[in-house]
């Protein structure tokens, strides 16, 4: 066991790091590999950390670890993309923490903690069934791809699903038995008996079952812990070449896969794909033995986006069964839906992409949002929305501010809106419906000026004017009265954020008297309030919220190919 000693002695900065990591297939077993005798040359890289190196740590275990992966929004072809057509997503600043703390080897249990759905359970390590996730053509490696569940490893895990929560009722149960699934089969196919006992503590901003990637991102926590844990990651680290920043994420995102496929059978991928990578992608998965064409968007904009939680949650699982049960019973009319979702999709990529694309342009933006608009109606027609995601189009669209779709899976969830620049017209008549299909309410914002446009009920000129914000903020806070009066919540967050990112050790920067940095603990972490408690213990931004700035905390660490080092 490394105790406290060893962790300091050891050389964090070991150039030895960029060899092995460049390691894929075969070389490594990861059997019988606990975290407690990773070498160091394989374990997250500090170089701005240094004091967390010389601190003494409560406990002789192996200090505490966090992953964070966030969440995501789907902009256009959600559905679809299950189907074999292209979606594009970008993930947000809501996200997932998972803390692992280790035991004294005296344990030999494995402990979930997700209080967000008040989910504890220990299963003894020695009681599960390792034999048969070891069998000759069972076993699976850190570097397989893994395509679909084995229904005899799932049999196998069965016994050991059903003892959670046993008495709970029925929908409870399923929820805990999801998220229980997803980590005893990847930690049955990742770890082994000799994997140091631990607890496993999740706490998570994301909304759960609202169309915003909760699974995924959890998936993707678990993923990343477990590889970290037997040693098949390297990194992140500053000097590592976008090609291995790829590496690992692919790594984590083929066993967040797995893990998604337990929480909801037949995923795109498209969710733990942008979890793990963050930023924008444009996603599409023709063939489910094969890899996804993921193609970053590098450029995509940080689009003026509102998002509505409809606060009925509803399964991503029975939202995709149901199309599936449409395009049986009605084949030609559904594929060509599902056809003119991946037209969407394409139009916006080809918009995103064109070297003259101008996010703050009128026509630009009108071409992002129209799309927005049939996106909706053909989700609609696929029978996925739900009166709560119209009722909440109709608010917004009487005020004209946006254009609004659901995001996800439907069925409740969430709504977007893409909203439009400031307005520079002071006094208007609106047609009542900012998608341009006027329905005749008329709505008048009392404000002087020019009467003459009516037609642009909010100008998406660049000129920006005062008097405009003021009127946009006017209607955004009336709508938001609006809206919460009816049950609905409002969610700030921004796009095309970092994907999973590595705290090693569970160690910050608060600000407060701690030396050395605030060491993250189960109970402190526990006790975080609400996603702003979480978000100040734990965040992986630090938000200064009058000026809005937001920037990565020093202590949390990304593989970002596309900058070859972290920030
Ligand atoms: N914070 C959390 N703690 C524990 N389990 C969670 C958490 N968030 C999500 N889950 C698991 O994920 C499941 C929700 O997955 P589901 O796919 O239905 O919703 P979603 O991922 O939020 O939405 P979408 O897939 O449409 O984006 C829950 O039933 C639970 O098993
Ligand atoms: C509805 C769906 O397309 C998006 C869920 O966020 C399902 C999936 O892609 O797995």
């Amino acid at each position: 066991m490394a105790g406290t000693g060893s962790l300091r002695n050891r050389n964090f900065g070991s150039p030895v790091l960029k060899q092995r990591s460049t390691t894929t297939h075969g070389t490594q077993t990861p059997d019988s590999s606990p975290v407690d005798t990773m070498p160091a040359q394989l374990l997250p890289h500090l170089s701005n950390g240094a004091p967390a190196l010389h601190r003494k740590y409560s406990s002789p275990m192996m200090p505490p670890f966090m992953v964070s992966a966030p969440g995501k929004v789907i902009v256009y072809g959600e559905h679809a993309v299950v189907h074999g057509k292209a979606a594009i997503a970008a993930a947000i600043s809501l996200r997932s923490y998972l803390l692992v703390s280790f035991l004294s080897k005296s344990h030999h249990t494995i402990t979930l903690r997700f209080p967000d759905i008040q989910l504890e359970h220990t299963w003894n390590i020695d009681d599960l069934p390792w034999n048969v996730f070891s069998q000759p053509g069972k076993k699976k490696y850190y570097y397989d791809l893994v395509t679909s569940l084995d229904p005899d490893l799932m049999d196998a895990i069965q016994p050991h699903i059903n003892s959670v929560s046993p008495k709970l009722p029925e929908a409870i149960r399923k929820i805990h038995q999801n998220s229980a699934a997803c980590f005893l089969y990847l930690f049955l196919s990742l770890a082994s008996r000799k994997t140091a006992p631990c607890v496993y503590t999740l706490r998570s901003t994301i909304p759960i079952g609202a169309g915003l990637g909760s699974s995924a991102s959890i998936a993707v926590c678990l993923s990343a812990a477990l590889l970290l844990q037997i040693r098949a990651l390297s990194g992140p680290h500053q000097d590592q070449p976008p090609q291995e920043c790829e590496l690992q994420i692919e790594r984590i995102n083929r066993w967040a896969f797995v893990g998604e496929m337990c929480i909801h059978g037949n995923p795109s991928g498209v969710d733990n794909t942008v979890s793990s990578g963050g930023k924008a992608v444009l996603f599409q998965r023709t063939d489910y033995n094969k890899p996804p064409r993921v193609l970053p968007l590098r450029n995509f904009p940080e689009l003026p986006l509102l998002l509505v939680n409809t606060r009925q949650s509803r399964s991503t699982a029975i939202e995709v069964a149901k199309v599936a049960t449409l395009r049986n019973d009605h084949a030609v009319l559904t594929e060509k839906i599902l056809d003119s979702i991946g037209m969407v999709t394409e139009s916006a990529h080809k918009l995103l992409t064109s070297p003259d694309f101008d996010p703050t342009s009128h026509d630009s933006l009108k071409h992002l949002g129209e799309l927005v608009t049939i996106n909706h109606g053909l989700l609609v027609a696929l029978g996925v929305s739900h009166p709560k995601l119209e009722r909440i189009r109709e608010l917004i669209d009487y005020t004209g501010i946006g254009w609004t779709k659901l995001t996800g899976a439907g069925g409740g969830g969430c709504a977007i809106t893409i909203l439009k620049p400031q307005p520079t017209i002071t006094h208007h008549h609106t047609n009542g419906n900012g998608n341009g299909n006027g329905n005749g309410h008329h709505h008048h914002h009392d404000t002087s000026s020019d009467e003459s446009d009516a037609s642009s009920d909010i100008d998406c000129s660049a000129s920006i004017i005062s008097t405009g914000t003021k009127l946009k903020h006017k209607i955004l806070d009336t709508l938001e009265v609006k809206l919460e009066q009816e049950g609905f919540e409002k969610f700030e967050t921004t796009l095309a954020g970092d994907g999973v990112g590595v705290l090693w050790p569970a160690v910050l920067h608060n600000g407060n008297e701690e030396e050395g940095g605030e060491e993250i603990d189960q109970e402190k972490f526990l006790r975080a309030e609400g996603t702003e408690g979480i978000e100040r213990l734990v965040g992986v931004e630090s938000v200064r919220r009058k000026k809005v700035v937001r920037e990565v905390r020093e202590g949390w660490k990304f593989w970002r190919p596309w900058e070859g080092a972290f920030a």
